[in-house]
């Protein structure tokens, strides 16, 4: 992994959000790490430490306060079809189809109805979603609306995918269900993914490394490898160890986090 040139590149990433104000407040500080081109990376932080924050600015959404922050070499300077981003409440058109929803980049984009309805046909049956073409957005679950949003973002042909708590509001059983959807997607992809949890079960079933921040402003506390095949089982010894490790690592950064917003109050 680390002789191949990274896809992301974060060097001293800082973010003030308001600065220069009473109400300041730095919610990122000297953050630097890559993620590999087809690497899966997933940011596990106590509440508040930045996580979505860093997606952000990755996304392009936001600027950061200071360092630097590069997707193939380039600087980050604005959103980009490269840098695809789904969030944890499918943001889908409801007036359109799940297919126009799908493809709603590529129109953009002067790609022709035929050759649109075609992709759409291929990644609405990648994520599963197959017999949902024609239909509106709230006449799915919220876990196909998520695969909706998924199939979306593929049809841009990202390099990166972006998610923040994508699953959160999802059942135990749908949530484990997505996760097996998102390794087979990111399998075929090609593409790296950047995804934010709180839960410490669902970066140890996705993660090719983990990178533990602390509490706010948010650091690297460590990064934390996950070499070991997919799927994987929560009762697996190597598993256990990992998963007492991160509960360890994360203890402390959820008190203090906790501590800190109760002074605030
Ligand atoms: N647009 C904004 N303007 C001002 N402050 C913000 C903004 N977005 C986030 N913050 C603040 O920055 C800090 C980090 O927030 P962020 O949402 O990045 O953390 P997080 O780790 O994703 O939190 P959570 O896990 O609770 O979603 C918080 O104190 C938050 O209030």
């Amino acid at each position: 992994m680390s002789t191949k040139r990274p896809l992301i590149s974060l060097r001293n990433v800082r973010k003030v959000w308001n600065p220069d104000t009473p109400k300041a407040l730095t919610a990122i500080d000297g953050l630097s790490f890559d993620v590999a081109p087809g690497e899966f990376v997933v940011l596990l932080g106590p509440s508040g430490c930045g996580k979505s924050s860093l997606l952000y600015m990755v996304a392009g959404l936001e600027s950061a306060s200071d360092g630097e922050l590069e997707c193939d070499s380039l600087p980050i300077t604005g959103p980009s079809t490269d840098r695809g981003m789904i969030f944890q409440e499918a943001s889908l058109y409801p007036w359109l189809t799940i297919a126009d929803n799908v493809t709603f980049g590529l129109k953009l984009q002067g790609v022709f109805p035929e050759k649109r309805r075609r992709i759409a046909q291929e990644l609405l049956l990648k994520v599963g979603l197959a017999d949902a073409a024609d239909k509106r957005p709230d006449e799915l679950s919220g876990g196909m609306r998520q695969r909706a949003a998924l199939a979306r973002a593929l049809a841009m042909r990202p390099k990166v995918l972006m998610m923040d708590e994508p699953f959160a509001a999802l059942d135990i059983q749908t949530r484990a269900k997505m996760q097996g959807h998102l390794l087979e997607v990111w399998r075929a992809s090609g593409a790296s993914v950047l995804l934010v949890t709180h839960s410490i079960e669902e970066a140890l079933a996705l993660a090719d490394r983990i990178v533990v921040f602390t509490a706010r402003p948010g650091r690297i506390k460590e990064i934390v490898p996950v070499d070991l095949p997919r799927p994987r089982s929560m009762r697996d010894p190597q598993v256990i160890a990992l998963q007492q490790r991160l509960a360890d690592l994360l203890a402390d950064e959820v008190d203090r986090a906790f501590l800190e917003q109760e002074a605030a109050v």
